[in-house]
């Protein structure tokens, strides 16, 4: 329940709508039983001496419409207030969950999972509108109307009003039979769904690799195992539910069961009057569908305390805190001291790393394969944090800075690059969403980029699509460096800029970092050496650590480890060259 109270936390700003949409509820349901006692008017005028006239009957059948019409129209307002508050409370929601994942280490956010993740945002979120737009207000209206009900009942015979909630105890004792096993029910079904939803989104992502690998009937057997599980589950649940369904459907609108009986024997026997009977039975069908609506929504609630809990938990993940300076100096140096981190508790892909990148210098960062190169950048820009030690810009820790500062003080264009699927020039104007189109033009120019794009379908307005696929690996990063250079950030940190580019295109990519680095400082992960042979200090990683260190003439003498690099880094250069020119 405190899950469910939570939710409610999100809607307090928006109480107006939800006081409105209780109060319209509730006249909607009070207004739906003035007809049963115009009826009851009618009955006792025509049972005892008044006389039925036209212009009495007119003005019954007028109320009865009235009181119709006004029905329906506080019913629609009162809906359309609640789902006013339900959307705007889940806007929030969704707003909080976007910031939170900004603020959670991607470590989190990895364990976390896209299919969970996405499950998060879009289903259980929108799940919560059921409590918010239906759940809680038309359950409280319809307790009210209950309430008076049962009020004007007991008022008239205790006998009747008992008797016309004799069946209440039945109804929900199915409900409560309901929700039990439901409830047995419901973690597997969740499960079974965010296994779905994961398998899908794994399904469509490496749609490529399946293709290409014929792994059809593996795959998708995985794929219709998540299905065919999820089936199973809703069923089960739906099989369970619907034996009680049936039963409370039953029998809460009958609450005449025992009403007529009773009450015929109570008028006859003279301990009831006419009057009194007739009203009895008019109420008591007036109470039927108030009681069904109060109870249909019993089971929505532990259904959704398992919904409320992800978002919850979500919610309370831990944050990596941001700190309280608001800016970065304009030319600073970059210093990581005696910094080690692990992924993995206990497992350090990083051990004591040391050095300093200064304002208008180029570092670069060379070594094998999972050396811990692009992990140091990544602990620069805070995806993580370090486990020991401490990463300073201008000779303050990065943790005293504000994220909004670290990212203003920062371009890092990653291995990975990730366009938006929308045009080109929005996906510039991210490095500085202020800019015009004209600036946007000119920094795709000195990124080499403008002429690709002009020779696009729609120049800078072509969009990109998922992920950018439309465009080329080298293009790809020739767009994401024109948008690093468009935020002109102090610090440039690049992590394999050139690794998908071929030699022709290397040139071009040489040619817009070299734009992009004027006057920064520039840290640069390179797997072809020739990219940096004239970088102010080479860092050679191994196994996590700074190797050697020093400028690549002072590296072909000392370390071993760079003097292999080199050689093979010469050896595939000249392959390259004795291919192209036999291809000549
Ligand atoms: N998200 C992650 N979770 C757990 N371990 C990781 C993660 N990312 C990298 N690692 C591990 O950390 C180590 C360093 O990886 P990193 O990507 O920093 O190496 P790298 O030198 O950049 O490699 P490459 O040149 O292949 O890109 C590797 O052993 C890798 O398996």
């Amino acid at each position: 329940m405190e899950q469910l109270l939570n939710v409610y936390s999100y809607a307090k700003q928006y109480r107006k709508s939800m006081y409105s949409s209780i109060l319209l509820l509730s006249a909607s349901v009070i207004l739906a039983i003035v007809p049963y006692y115009l009826v009851y008017h009618m009955i006792m005028r025509f049972t005892g001496e008044g006389s039925l006239s036209i212009a009495y009957l007119a003005v019954m059948s007028g109320l009865v419409f009235v009181s119709l019409a006004l029905r329906t129209q506080t019913h629609h307002m009162g809906l359309s207030a609640s789902h006013r508050l339900a959307y705007d409370t889940l806007m929030g929601m969704r707003k909080r969950t976007a910031d939170k994942l900004r603020m959670m280490p991607m470590g989190t956010i990895g364990k976390h999972g896209t299919g969970s993740l996405k499950k998060n945002f879009v289903e259980n979120i929108e799940d919560m509108e059921i409590i918010l737009a239906h759940a809680v207000p038309e359950g409280i209206s319809n307790l009210l109307t209950v309430v008076i009900v049962t009020g004007a009942l007991f008022a008239l015979d205790w006998r009747m009003a008992l008797l016309s909630l004799a069946v209440l105890p039945i109804g929900l004792i199915a409900v409560g039979f309901m929700i039990r096993d439901g409830m047995q029910r419901m973690g597997p079904y969740y499960q079974a769904s965010k296994e779905m939803n994961e398998t899908i989104i794994e399904y469509i992502s490496g749609m490529e690799v399946i293709k290409v690998f014929n792994q059809t009937a593996s795959s998708f057997q995985k794929y219709r195992a998540s299905v065919d599980n999820y089936k199973k589950y809703t069923l089960d649940w739906y099989k369970v539910s619907w034996t009680y369904l049936t039963v409370y459907s039953i029998v809460l609108p009958s609450t005449l069961l025992f009403v007529l009986p009773f009450g015929t024997l109570f008028y006859t026997n003279g301990s009831l009057t006419l009057g009194t009977f007739v009203l009895s039975i008019l109420l008591a069908m007036s109470l039927g569908v108030p009681l069904m609506r109060l109870v249909e929504f019993l089971p929505v609630f532990p259904q959704l305390k398992q919904k409320a809990q992800k978002i919850e938990e979500l919610f309370a993940e831990q944050e990596l805190a941001s700190g309280a300076r608001s800016a970065v100096p304009e030319s600073c140096s970059v210093s990581f001291r005696h910094v080690s981190f692990a992924y993995k508790d206990g497992v350090d892909v990083l051990h004591d790393i040391a050095f300093t990148a200064r304002p208008n210098t180029v570092t670069a960062l060379v070594g094998e394969s999972g050396s811990g190169k692009s992990t140091l950048a990544k602990l620069l820009v805070r995806f993580w944090d370090v486990r020991e030690g401490a990463i300073e810009i201008g000779g303050v820790d990065i943790r005293e800075y504000s994220f909004e500062a670290l990212m203003n003080a920062i371009s890092y264009v990653s291995q990975d690059i990730f366009l938006f699927n929308t045009t080109i020039m929005e996906n510039i104007r991210i490095g500085n969403p202020d800019a015009t189109d004209a600036e946007i033009i000119g920094i795709a120019k000195l990124a080499q980029c403008h002429d690709f794009i002009m020779a696009t379908e729609r120049g800078y307005q072509t969009t990109v699509g998922g992920s950018g696929d439309k465009l080329s690996g080298g293009q790809k990063q020739r767009i994401a460096i024109a948008r690093a250079m468009l935020k002109n950030a102090p610090i440039v940190v690049l992590d394999e800029a050139t690794s998908a580019a071929d030699p022709e295109n290397e040139d071009r990519i040489q040619a817009a970092l070299n734009s992009l680095i004027q006057g920064k400082t520039l840290i640069v992960i390179a797997h072809r050496l020739s990219t940096i042979v004239d970088a102010d200090q080479i860092l050679v990683m191994r196994k996590g650590l700074i190797e050697a260190r020093g400028t690549h003439g002072e590296l072909l003498q000392q370390s071993p480890t760079y003097r292999t690099m080199w050689t093979a880094h010469r050896e595939a250069m000249n392959w390259d060259i004795a291919v192209l020119e036999r291809s000549n």
